[in-house]
């Protein structure tokens, strides 16, 4: 763990998610093969998350960091490889369904255009309703429950998809991928964000464009062009 993750989970924790009532599962990427059409997105990516590791996941625009992550939730299909959550890789729809109750998720690109769901609905979706809820006070959108999706802004949209899935977490989900959480959040938001997940005691995957956010990992994974070097 590099020092300044260390000192970020020595003094901050993550609200309402006790050490104690959570586990963390190892994530196994096995040379995963993604593609759209004839085109090769994610090329054979091999990646080992230990339990309770923290990988930033970084690289140029279109290397397929997205790709990647939608793929081990089955929401993208594999053309090859596979991905594990503690050895076990899901193959048919039940089992996909079950993944991602194990594995928390904040989405890219949160456009909830006329998606017909109140913000209160969004947070007791995510298998944890109290402690979403409990979260998104922590994040300072608790006043925002009644407000249909498509009426906030980037960041409060952020904030809300990042309160659900910390509802997961304290539900029991022993992973999280956040594919850029902080994209959308002012300054101090992102070194909140950056803080709050080093503080979780879960297995993290992390999509991020921000320095702060990488410091904060034990490890940084680079994509390149739908391969993956890893520091
Ligand atoms: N729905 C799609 N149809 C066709 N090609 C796609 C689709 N989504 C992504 N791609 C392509 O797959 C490749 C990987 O995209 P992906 O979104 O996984 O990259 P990324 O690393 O997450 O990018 P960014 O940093 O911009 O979010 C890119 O070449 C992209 O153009």
């Amino acid at each position: 763990m590099g020092g300044h993750a260390k000192e970020l989970r020595a003094t901050h924790r993550a609200p309402r998610v006790e050490a104690g009532r959570v586990s963390a599962a190892a994530v196994t990427f096995r040379a995963v093969t993604c593609r759209y059409g004839r085109r090769t997105a994610v090329d054979a990516v091999d990646l080992v998350v230990g339990p309770g590791e923290h990988v930033a996941l970084t690289g140029a625009n279109g290397s397929g960091k997205t790709t990647l992550l939608r793929a081990a939730l089955g929401l993208h299909p594999l053309a090859g490889g596979g991905v594990g959550v503690d050895g076990f890789e899901a193959r048919r729809g039940a089992e996909w369904a079950r993944r991602r109750r194990e594995v928390a998720w904040v989405p890219q690109r949160l456009t909830a255009g006329r998606f017909p769901l109140l913000v209160d609905e969004l947070l007791d979706s995510g298998g944890g309703p109290g402690a979403a809820r409990d979260a998104a006070a922590d994040l300072g959108v608790a006043g925002l429950g009644r407000r249909p999706l498509h009426s906030l802004s980037g960041g409060q949209l952020q904030r809300v998809f990042l309160a659900r899935a910390l509802g997961a977490v304290a539900a029991g989900a022993r992973v999280l991928f956040a594919d850029e959480p902080t994209a959308a959040l002012d300054f101090d938001g992102q070194e909140q964000i950056a803080a709050l997940l080093a503080a979780l005691p879960v297995t993290v995957v992390v999509v991020s464009h921000d320095r702060a956010m990488s410091r904060a990992c034990d490890r940084v994974a680079e994509m390149a062009a739908g391969r993956l070097r890893v520091s």
